[in-house]
Formats: structure tokens, sequence, C-alpha cells
């Protein structure tokens, strides 16, 4: 198989395209080749798949073999590849998603190749039983979530795929390997969660760290920077545009007013082809 390994501020994806569909061992094969010591390493695999609906379709495997319905970074990452390898000429296409629909993308290029990407990540949804959590509220603000005797408040975001976000004193040195994992599967969750560990610094910057639903701790995670400013929006702790700091670099959020449509901005870069077998 040809890969390209590719990521978006550090959140890693092997990106396999000319395929039709997705192969019946897909969650094997992701768990074998996102595999950090005897795989080629990833938090992700991706497929780049035609669309009735849409210039291309984008499926996004996580680590552990689970298919995820959306992934910000990774679209930004299906973007670059598909201009950089001439499947399209166009800077404005649009990408079909699993949880999240259709997808308008804008690719801004440098000496040809592409460096930046505008998603339109589409409208939140905040309605708790369709994140889904099992609290049938509109929206869920600060609600509280124990775990191991320790309490925490979660405002819960779906982006296509769930979010909780949980503000706290110091999102860079939060200990995300003891409570990520607690709190992704904790039974208010159906479907698990993404856990969002966020500090706000002013109205137009926040730190976040994530524990990804699937695949761990990673370096970024564009859906949960979406779900980051939207709930420190509805908390009165932010304006709708902020600057969203992930461990692997910054991701521009603007919550637009008059569509409730959610726009990102961010890099996507490549790191290198191969072929595994
Ligand atoms: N890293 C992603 C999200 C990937 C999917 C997630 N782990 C899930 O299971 O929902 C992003 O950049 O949005």
């Amino acid at each position: 198989m040809n890969f390209t390994k590719m990521h978006g501020l550090g959140n890693d994806f092997i990106i396999l395209a000319g395929e039709q569909k997705l192969p019946d061992n897909v969650a094997d094969l992701a768990i074998r080749l996102c595999n950090r010591f005897f795989g080629i390493g990833a938090d992700g695999l991706v497929y780049i798949l035609p669309s009735e609906k849409a210039d291309f379709k984008m499926r996004i495997i996580n680590s552990d073999g689970s298919e995820a319905e959306q992934c910000g970074n990774a679209i930004r990452c299906v973007a670059k590849y598909v201009y950089d390898n001439g499947l399209t000429d166009k800077l404005e296409l649009t990408i079909e998603t699993l949880g999240a629909g259709v997808q308008p993308v804008q690719l801004e290029t440098a000496e040809g190749k592409v460096n930046l990407v505008t998603v339109d990540m589409g409208q939140p949804i905040l309605n708790g039983l369709d994140v889904p959590t099992t609290i049938d509220a509109n929206p869920v603000i600060g609600h509280p979530v124990t775990v191991d005797g320790r309490e925490f408040a979660f405002t819960a975001v779906s982006m296509g795929n769930p979010h909780c976000v949980i503000y706290v004193d110091d999102a860079a040195g939060f200990d995300l390997a003891t409570w990520g994992p607690k709190l992704e599967k904790h039974p208010l969750f159906p479907r698990k969660i993404n856990v969002e560990f966020a500090k706000v610094n002013s109205r137009s910057q926040v730190d976040m760290r994530v524990w990804e639903r699937g695949a761990g701790p990673t370096l970024a995670c564009g859906t949960g920077a979406c779900a980051t400013l939207v709930s420190s929006v509805l908390n009165g702790l932010t304006d709708r545009k902020a600057t969203i700091s992930l461990a692997g670099g910054d991701l521009l959020i603007d919550w637009n007013e008059s569509n409730n449509r959610i726009y990102m901005t961010g890099p996507a870069a490549l790191v290198y082809t191969g072929t595994v077998e």
C-alpha cells in the first residue's frame, strides 16, 4: 500500500487514497498501522474516497480501530493532499464527512502548495441527548461529573463528534493520563467522548489540552478546538473569535453570529510518503 503521513499541528495521520470504499478489516488495519512501535505510527487512519455529494469524501478511523464522525485536523490534511497531488485544482472545495455532512473548505497556498486551510465546520449541536450525553438539557453547561471522588464541571458540544469541555487552572500541566480515560468512558457519555481541558487567558485566547476518544492524548484536536470556543462563548468567557492554543500550535476559531457556523483556520503539513505491507 502506498501511504502519505501528514499532520495538523502534530495530530498525525496515515492517509490512504485511491480506494473506492473502506476495507472490511479497516479496524484491524488502523490498529496495526497506527501502532507507534510495530507500525507507521499515527493518531488515525484516513481514507480519501469518491463522493456523490461533494468533491471528496473523508473517513477517519482512530488508532484504536473505532471510526469517528469527523476530524478537524484530518480534513485540513485531506484538503492539502488532494490539491498538492493534483486531484483537484480548486482552491474552494467540499469534503463529505460521516457525521458532520458536507463541509466547504478554502485553501491558501505558498509556492504552489497548500499551507493554510479554513474549514466551515458547520453548526455546533448543543442538545445534551444529541451530543450525545444522558442529560436531557439544551445546552448542557457546567454539568457535574464525578470520577474517583473528584468532581469536574463540563459543557457538552458536538461538532459531529462528541466533546466535553472542562475548565482547569493549568491546561498545559494537567494530568491527562489520569483523568482523560476515565472521563472518556464515563456512563454520562453513551458513545464515549473527547475531553478538552481548557484555561481561558483572555477573551481571545485559550490554552487547551485534549484526551481524544479512541486515540488518547494528542497534540491537537480541531473539533476539540471548535468545541472549546463554543463552550467558552456559552460560559461567557471569550468572544466569538479566539485563538485556541494546543500542544502542537494554534488554531483560529470563529463562531459566526449570523449563520451559527464555525470556521476553523490552521495549517496542514506533509511528513513523508512511503509503502507498507
Ligand atoms: N483529532 C480530531 C478528532 C478525531 C476523532 C476523535 N478522536 C473522535 O473519536 O471523535 C480532530 O482534529 O478533530
